[in-house]
């Protein structure tokens, strides 16, 4: 697997390289140079797969010059341990659970993936490689247990202070050994550029071996492809075709992991990105102008993102087609009024709790489905609603179970570095280490 920059395509590295750069040199995004398609007879029989046949089937298919296919199977079964149900809730309507892993949100699948392919690249290596990481709520929770305890790392969880929910803040802040968490008066825009300064700065990359924990980095994009595969094989056991994704998006990275599943073969009549008030994808595709704004905090608060990082992916993919791309990907913004509306209907309706993010995606997928009927429309529930009691009403947030590893996170001790903006507090902080 070879990897060029959306600034530069004659650029050619390999995976290692791109995993642990993170980002190229030009501030581009790695992408693959070329996409391989899954054979048409596995996507035919996909329905007698598993989560890990499929799993393997995919990462071997862009990996298999990489990494030996035995040792990419061990890290396919100790990363992505748990499950990804398709529920159905109504007629032509499916609720893809994201959850299910430690750190209850979609996060899981990528941040344990990464953990264990730079564990494995690192094998020989004695120098400590640091792992900056911005978060605005669940990546970095996920990042936290992905490699806690991993040999030879060092993580670095920035998030912005008061922006994020208490459930995640303890996700991020009570783990010790080997991660650290600094809450930064800014918002998630503000540590994401932190982390990409940092990336660019000669002093820092001297003295420290750094890289990145987020969606930028493509080692992260590839294990998300996995449950759109995987999702697509149980709606087809019910005998369900012409399937619609729904995807709360924030940073952009899951839904550019369906699109890099829909170039390998996924069969996707449409895909939806459904944004709250940080509207700069759906503005573009409406207007042809795209002009970040700073973030708004909202209720659904892992996408209060502003500057979403993986869009030149999206826009990469689709280099020569832009009408391609607005034919695929739909985009809608939606108020926090319409959050909380939609997840007061959802329990009305189908007796089911989402958390916002997901109560977004299936706004989307509603509006969507009233002019287009006779879809398989799937909105993908990306965090346990427990991770934000706050927001429910009295008689729904009673329904919501709380899984034990957050039951265990009151009892811990919040562990966490206060920071301004500025670049150079930052690099003070990384410089002591
Ligand atoms: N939604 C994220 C923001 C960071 O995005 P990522 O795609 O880089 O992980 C979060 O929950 O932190």
């Amino acid at each position: 697997m070879k990897l060029y920059s959306t600034n530069n395509h004659d650029l050619n590295v390999d995976f290692a390289t791109a995993v642990f750069n993170s980002m190229p040199l030009d501030k581009g995004l790695y992408m693959p140079v070329h996409i391989p398609e899954l054979d048409q007879e596995f996507i035919n029989h996909i329905d007698k797969f598993t989560l890990s046949q499929i799993a393997y089937k995919v990462a071997s298919v862009l990996m298999k010059d990489t990494i030996p296919l035995e040792d990419l199977h061990s890290i396919i079964d100790d990363a992505i341990n748990f499950e990804a149900p398709v529920v159905e809730l109504g007629r032509d309507t499916y609720v893809l659970e994201l959850f299910h892993g430690p750190s209850l949100a979609f996060k899981d699948f990528g941040a344990r993936f990464m953990s264990r392919i730079m564990g494995y690249f690192l094998k020989d290596n004695e120098k400590m490689l640091d792992v900056l990481v911005a978060t605005s709520g669940d990546t970095g929770g996920a990042v936290a247990l992905g490699f806690l305890n991993v040999p030879n790392t060092r993580v670095t969880i920035l998030y912005p202070k008061g922006k994020v929910s208490e459930i995640q803040e303890l996700q991020l802040c009570t783990n010790g050994d080997n991660i650290h968490a600094i809450e930064v008066d800014g918002t998630f825009d503000d540590c994401q550029a932190l982390v990409k300064q940092a990336f660019a700065d000669e002093d820092l990359n001297g003295k420290l071996r750094l890289t990145s924990a987020n969606s930028i980095n493509i080692s992260r994009l590839i294990p998300q492809t996995f449950y759109y595969f995987n999702a697509y094989a149980q709606l087809k056991r019910q005998g369900k075709s012409d399937v619609v994704f729904a995807v709360p998006s924030g940073n952009f990275g899951n839904i550019g992991a369906g699109l890099l599943a829909y170039k390998m073969g996924l069969p996707v009549k449409q895909f939806i990105a459904a944004t709250n008030a940080n509207d700069t994808v759906p503005r573009f595709l409406d207007t042809g102008v795209y002009e970040t704004r700073p973030s708004v905090q909202t209720y659904a608060n892992a996408m209060d993102v502003g500057a979403p990082s993986n869009w030149v992916r999206i826009m990469d993919f689709f280099k020569e087609d832009e009408a391609a791309l607005k034919q695929i990907v739909k985009s809608k913004s939606y108020t926090d009024e319409q959050t909380l509306r939609a997840i007061k209907d959802i329990f009305e309706t189908y007796d089911y709790v989402a958390c916002p993010h997901t109560a977004i995606a299936w706004l989307a997928l509603k509006e969507y489905q009233k002019d287009n009927s006779g879809s398989t429309g799937v909105f993908l529930s990306t965090a346990h609603a427990c991770k934000f009691p706050d927001i429910f009403p009295e008689e729904i947030k009673a329904r919501i179970e709380i899984p034990e590893q957050v039951a265990e996170l009151s009892k811990k001790e919040k562990l966490a570095t206060h920071l301004d903006t500025s670049f150079e507090s930052f690099k003070a902080y990384l410089n002591r280490y």
